[in-house]
């Protein structure tokens, strides 16, 4: 169902929440939040994507607040950390915002970097985990395949749980896919699914031993677990640096999947300064809970964005609105 543009806007409002860590080159989050006959929702495309991707998210905000989520098969969700690009002597302090998370994913092949950047961090970040520890890679597409290959041969030393989005094609992927196939590290697809006309071409194409689902760039709960339910892979549910109510929105998808075999990247909260919740929905002992954030009135007021970037944003939605 789709509620009438009014509707949306009477109780539309945008944030600008600062980020404690700078990360994919940001540090402030802006996002438009909504309050559906269900609850809270959100709709928080990244300012630099254009309408026809933004619309993908916009369903996602409606599903959330307009539409009961599918069946919830958990109560908590087990979640990562997220280590952006940060230098090795920071990265006990980002490691520390994740109380009790035992898998940390690590951000690699930043513009600007090196491979040996890359290796220092993350053999802090085993250094810090400790062997019980698992560690994971997000290149975000950046690696061609010989650099991809190079890397995770260099890398693999720390042990790998898994390898995600090494380079940016499908093509790519199956190719890395198979020359590091004997070392034993899975390769993950999330620009790929999230990002991609048809996000089930990867996994029918076998480039991929794990998909990452997201909730707001795929259409929402019931859209994205129609995508899990047919991909017949592994998932790891992530989000976008996302408030509390689009952590709430992949909790619930992280809820309903068949089966939940990684943490998941719903930890974000902790790499925000600031949240919109009365309770928000940040990692404790490693898992955060599965419920409706409710909107905590002072921190829209305290963080609301200019009247500039809110007309912008309202002027976004009602564009957005028309493609659905
Ligand atoms: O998966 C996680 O740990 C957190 C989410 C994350 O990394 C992310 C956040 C914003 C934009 C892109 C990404 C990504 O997975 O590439
Ligand atoms: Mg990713």
């Amino acid at each position: 169902m789709k509620p009438k543009l009014d509707e949306l806007v009477a109780t539309a409002r945008v944030v600008s929440l600062p980020l404690s860590t700078r990360f994919r080159g940001i540090d402030t989050r802006e996002a438009l939040l909504l309050e559906g006959p269900l609850g809270a929702t959100e709709f928080s495309p990244f300012l630099e994507y254009g309408d026809e991707e933004a619309a993908s998210w916009l369903a996602a905000a409606i599903d959330f607040g307009w539409r009961e989520t599918p069946p919830l098969l958990r109560d908590t969700i087990p979640v990562n950390a997220t280590v952006p690009a940060v230098a090795p002597s920071a990265v006990a302090a980002v490691l520390a915002r994740f109380p009790g998370c035992r898998t940390a994913k690590v951000k690699v092949a930043e513009p600007g970097q090196s491979l040996a950047d890359d290796i220092a961090r993350v053999q802090e970040v085993r250094r810090i985990l400790g062997p019980e520890g698992r560690i994971r890679l997000d290149a975000n597409g950046l690696w061609n395949v010989d650099e991809a290959e190079h890397a995770i041969h260099a890398l693999a030393d720390c042990d790998l749980e898994y390898v995600e989005q090494p380079c940016a094609t499908v093509e790519e992927l199956a190719e890395i896919r198979t020359r590091t196939k004997y070392m034993g590290i899975p390769i993950a697809a999330d620009e790929s699914v999230r990002k991609a006309a048809d996000p089930l071409a990867v996994a029918r194409a076998g480039a991929a031993d794990i998909l990452v689902v997201k909730a707001q760039p795929l259409g929402g709960i019931h859209a994205a677990l129609a995508i899990v339910r047919e991909a017949g892979l592994p998932v790891v549910v992530s989000s976008a640096i996302d408030t509390s109510v689009g952590i709430a929105m992949g909790a619930h998808l992280a809820a309903a999947v068949p089966s939940l075999d990684f943490d998941c990247g719903l930890g974000t909260i902790s790499l925000l300064a600031a949240d919109v919740a009365t309770q928000p929905l940040a990692p404790v002992d490693g898992r955060i809970p599965v419920r409706r954030p409710e909107l905590d009135p002072g921190a829209l007021r305290r963080h609301a964005a200019s009247p500039e970037r809110t007309a912008w944003w309202l002027e976004r939605l009602s564009r957005v609105y028309d493609l659905l």
